[in-house]
């Protein structure tokens, strides 16, 4: 059903307003067409919205005639002045299904006995309220109230107020709408209404009859004959609220716009208020979980909601708690979180949408300190590099400066851009690494392995190889499998491809396994570390030789872009290690222990059949190593609120789709990386030569000697003494609310 009213009121101009998609707009141009339609008297009256927003036309409306299609055209009551065009679409669920249809007349509550009620005609579909000329959208109704036994009942609402102006702020403001149905039971039936939609309806008992009130001939009508329609349990939730997020307003933003939403939608809240760093963490983790069984809300910043995730999951009851739905009231500086998931990022919508009590699941990541063992959750991004160093000198600046402590420190690390040393290792979705390496535009050097080669041998010819890539032995990128994969075991992957069968017998034992590629950023040299077992390997002796283009093409060269988890390299350096930062020119060196190891056999005698030989079969780790700017590891496309709304750092990243989404930014100087953080604000940056972009299931990441020792996870800090791994978790947790991209 699509309604479409337009209303002749007080001054000359006629308003247009249409319902799409449960919506009431006002068409300036369609408002025009018709005033002019209207003022020449003219019995036509078009109006045809145009764009993909109004999907329907209405053309050559007579008025008081009927539609082509069988639309009704009903004439206002007084003439010209209101004029109501109904339009029923019956196949259509514009407005969604009608639930009730009545006469209601508004409660004007006045204690003037005289005063005449009128009856409109009004209708509840799924989507809609609507009496008269008047919509209330569903997805603005909070509640309803309804006195017992009376036939008076009141929606409350929060819609957002129509601004005419594009720029305006607007928040959404409490519209309370009273009712007056013909008699209690008609009262009845529309909150029964209301609350088949799952809207929470607050019972007041009847209000205790006056004198004047017994006399009245209408509340006669109000006896209660019926059985009041039994409400909803009220929702318990813990509120966890920081005080000092953002410009330190929180208490006051969950107090006049949160508090009472939350209230008249019959929540039972037990707020908290932190008292320093890693309270919420702690509250998160002791609390006892049948006291708040509808979830947790976390009224502030993204590092409070990290810090009740983390709390959650190290619970002993991890597999109860795990399942605890977490809100989110933007209060923060930033808010990714709940503005790149949701679009929401005002505190009243977050209550409504809390309210309605939706639920989205959402990835989790862990990120691992290899050395220590310590796991640290996150919902947002990871980094390394000019962000995390902003972040931490922040925090200095705080107090004074509140969210724009961001630009403060940025400005000043700008002014004194740093170089950060480091080697990133990523496991690739679906292949993506070859092409992400072929598609690579960074500003160093690369050698690509032969085309031709690669296109005979069906392999990506794309998967370009660079160098510098020697890796310590007891390098940390080593997970469960890559120990596996270390202690000798073959890639079932690395079978010889038809090409490769054909070559002679040398080849192809050197033909196996390859693909580890390691790209760096200075050195044009090819660096293909293949190497097997560890202990139980022969030691492989460096021989010299010199780079042929079969030896390029090795790299890569296995079946199905088969490529050797860059864990191969490190057991080569095993025997001789290579300081990681500097810059590996002989090669040959590297090329040559890797012939000797496969010319050795050491492949085919050490492939034991570990369990997770078969998971690590198709995994193609892509090595980078050198200067950055910056590693930011996404679970979502992390827009910000803090300059445009159109920016966003990973724009094709998805908060469920069990990826990762790496932004590599290589270094560059000033000029390019205010380029960087221009374009960045319109999510265009993945244009720019220096900045890779690549889906991935897991990255490793190997700070060097820097003296930058921060990484960030969430807007949290935390030290980077050493090796850390990102991974996603199997398990994702739910937040409450919805997307209003939906709607
Ligand atoms: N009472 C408190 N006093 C000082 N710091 C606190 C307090 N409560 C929490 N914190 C710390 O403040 C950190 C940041 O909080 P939060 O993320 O909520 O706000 P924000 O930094 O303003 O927002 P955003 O993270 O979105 O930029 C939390 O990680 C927590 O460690």
């Amino acid at each position: 059903m699509l309604s479409t009213s337009f209303t002749r009121i007080a001054s000359p101009g006629p308003t247009f307003c249409f319902s799409w998609r449960g919506s009431t707009q006002i068409v300036p141009c369609a408002k025009l067409r018709l005033q002019k339609e209207l003022d020449k008297g003219s019995k036509n009256v078009s109006a045809v919205p145009k764009g993909p927003k109004y999907p329907w036309r209405l053309r050559s409306l007579k008025r008081g005639a009927k539609h082509e299609g069988g639309n009704k055209v009903s004439e206002g009551q007084n003439g010209n002045d209101q004029v109501k065009i109904d339009i029923s679409y019956e196949d259509s669920d514009l407005l969604g299904k009608v639930l009730l249809n009545g006469q209601l007349a508004v409660d004007k509550k006045t204690t003037k006995e005289d005063v005449e009620h009128v009856y409109i005609a009004a209708k509840l579909t799924t989507k809609e309220f609507t009496w008269s000329c008047m919509a209330l959208k569903l997805e603005d109704v909070v509640a309803v109230s309804y006195s017992d036994g009376t036939r008076r009942f009141t929606v409350h609402a929060f819609p957002f107020p129509n601004s005419t102006l594009p720029f305006k702020k607007t928040r959404r403001k409490r519209n309370d709408c009273h009712f007056l149905a013909l008699n209690s039971e008609e009262a009845l039936k529309w909150t029964e209404a209301f609350e088949s939609l799952k809207f929470y309806v607050n019972h007041s008992p009847h209000p205790l009859p006056s004198a004047k009130r017994q006399n009245s001939k209408l509340d006669g009508q109000d006896l209660p004959s019926i059985v009041a329609p039994c409400c909803r349990i009220g929702r318990a939730m813990l509120v966890i609220l920081n005080p000092r997020s953002g410009r330190g307003r929180a208490r006051k933003v969950y107090d006049s716009e949160v508090e009472p939403i939350l209230k008249l939608a019959g929540f039972k809240l037990n707020v908290v208020e932190t008292n320093g760093a890693h309270h919420a963490q702690k509250l998160a983790a002791s609390v006892d979980l049948s006291t708040c069984s509808s979830g947790i809300i976390c009224v502030g910043g993204d590092g409070i909601v990290n810090e009740v995730l983390n709390g959650l999951l190290s619970r002993e009851d991890a597999k109860q708690s795990r399942v605890v739905p977490i809100g989110i009231i933007p209060a923060g500086s930033d808010n990714s979180l709940i503005w790149s998931i949701m679009g929401i990022r005002d505190p009243a919508s977050a209550a409504v949408a809390i309210v309605k009590g939706d639920l989205i699941s959402t990835d989790i990541f862990a990120v691992e300190w290899t050395k220590t063992g310590d796991v640290h959750m996150g919902l947002t991004v990871a980094y390394y590099g000019f962000m995390s160093d902003v972040l931490e000198l922040s925090e200095k600046y705080q107090k004074k400066f509140g969210p724009l402590r961001y630009f403060v420190a940025g400005a000043l690390k700008f002014l004194c851009l740093p170089r950060y040393e480091c080697e990133v290792e990523y496991l690739p979705v679906g292949g993506q690494g070859n092409q992400a390496q072929a598609e690579s535009k960074g500003p160093h050097s690369e050698i690509f392995i032969d085309d031709t080669l690669g296109d005979k041998v069906g392999v990506d010819a794309g998967a370009k190889l660079t160098s510098n890539g020697a890796f310590n032995h007891d390098s940390p990128f080593r997970s469960a499998s890559e120990h596996d994969l270390f202690s000798g075991t073959t890639d079932a992957n690395n079978e010889p491809s038809e090409y490769v069968r054909g070559l002679d017998g040398k080849t192809k034992r050197l033909s196996f396994g390859r693909g580890s590629s390691v790209q760096s950023g200075n050195e044009n040299v090819v660096a293909v570390n293949h190497s097997v077992a560890g202990a139980t390997s022969p030691s492989p002796r460096p021989r010299t030789r010199t780079k042929s283009r079969l030896d390029r093409g090795w790299s890569g060269m296995s079946p199905g872009n088969g490529s050797l988890r860059s864990s191969w390299d490190y057991s080569i350096v095993d025997d001789h290690p290579v300081d990681l930062f500097s810059a590996c020119n002989d090669t040959t060196q590297v090329l040559e222990a890797k012939g000797i190891a496969e010319a050795d056999g050491v492949l085919a005698t050490t492939k034991q059949g570990l369990p997770q030989l078969q998971e690590a079969d198709n995994e193609k780790w892509v090595v980078k190593q050198g200067p950055f700017l910056g590693i930011m590891v996404c679970n979502h496309q992390c827009k910000t609120v803090q300059c445009l709304n159109s920016q966003l750092l990973a724009p094709m990243a998805e908060h469920d789709d069990r990826r990762l989404d790496l932004v590599l930014v290589h270094k560059v100087g000033r000029l390019q990386l205010l380029r960087f953080l221009v374009l960045m604000q319109f999510g265009r940056h993945l244009s720019l030569p220096f900045v890779e972009y690549t889906k991935v299931q897991s990255v490793k990441l190997k700070p060097g000697n820097n003296h930058h020792k921060g990484c960030g996870i969430d807007g949290e800090l935390m030290p980077l003494n050493g090796p850390i791994s990102t991974t996603i978790l199997e398990e994702q947790c739910q937040l409450i609310g919805h997307s209003v991209f939906r709607h």
